[in-house]
């Protein structure tokens, strides 16, 4: 059987970039100037002090926000006037989009649910759960590579939040993404937790982007292969994390808030 080589490190492949990109909001600007390269099979980092501009960046990326200024392309495509529903079917998935994990639903059918909209459509609650039953293979496939089998028949208000968390995950790429935006992927969490959800970004990371805003430097330090640092909106620094950790503006921006 001929199996296509594997993508090497030394061929970065760009999924999603963003080229001057910038927000004003009622005349003040929340950011401004943000060039940005997200590369498939690698791990991206935004961080910054609180009122950065993290989160808008994220809602310019997923076209929650209009941008203001500046242009986004996603797998080659020009999506600056395009819709958020649209870029989620393109495969630029935000976690919290389609996060809405059910509580009284068991992890293998909330995979289920998840996977019977792999457009982003709206759930489509007037089916019964059985209709949903030649799910089961992947879904199991899926709750297996994210180590959630042994809680597969669980019901989600059950599981500890990490593994909340990563039921969250499982959901999100049950639609496919290209390129997943995690927001604070660790907030909240127990450092066991934190432990497991960065192995699992870690491996969900082979095979697509991840973008991900988290306060967490020791995480980022670990899993992330490339760090943007905003500040004030603007990006102070970027590169790995050794380099941006060692920036004198990056150190001053984080005197006092780590
Ligand atoms: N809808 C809005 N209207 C006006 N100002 C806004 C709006 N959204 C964000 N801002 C401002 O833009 C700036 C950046 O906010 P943003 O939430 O993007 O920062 P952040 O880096 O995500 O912060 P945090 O780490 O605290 O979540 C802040 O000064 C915020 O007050």
């Amino acid at each position: 059987m001929n199996v296509a080589p594997a993508m090497t490190q030394t061929e970065p492949r760009v999924v999603l970039s963003a080229r001057g990109l910038g927000k004003d909001f009622a005349g003040f600007t929340a950011v401004n100037n943000v060039d940005l390269d997200v590369e498939h099979a690698r791990i991206h980092a935004l961080i910054g002090p609180n009122g950065a501009g993290k989160t808008t960046v994220f809602n310019l990326l997923t076209k929650f926000l209009q941008p203001t200024r500046g242009k986004i392309t996603l797998l080659g495509q020009d999506i600056t006037q395009t819709k958020p529903d649209k870029v989620a079917r393109m495969g630029l998935v935000r976690s919290f989009q389609i996060s809405a994990v059910f509580p009284h639903l068991t992890v293998r059918e909330n995979v289920k649910v998840a996977l019977q909209r792999p457009a982003g459509l709206a759930v489509q609650f007037w089916k019964p759960l059985s209709s949903l039953d030649r799910l089961n293979a992947r879904a199991d496939q899926l709750i297996d590579h994210l180590g959630l089998t042994p809680y597969r028949d669980h019901r989600a208000a059950d599981l500890s939040y990490g593994r909340k968390r990563v039921l969250e995950i499982a959901t999100t790429l049950a639609l496919e993404p290209e390129v997943l935006l995690l927001d604070e992927p660790m907030a909240g969490m127990g450092q066991e937790d934190v432990r497991m959800v960065a192995e699992i970004i870690r491996d969900v990371a082979q095979s697509r982007a991840v973008l991900m805003v988290e306060h967490n430097l020791n995480v980022v330090a670990d899993i992330c292969h490339h760090v943007t640092v905003l500040q004030r909106g603007e990006i102070i620094a970027t590169g790995d994390y050794a380099t941006v950790s060692a920036d004198p503006r990056v150190r001053t921006a984080y005197m006092g808030t780590e």
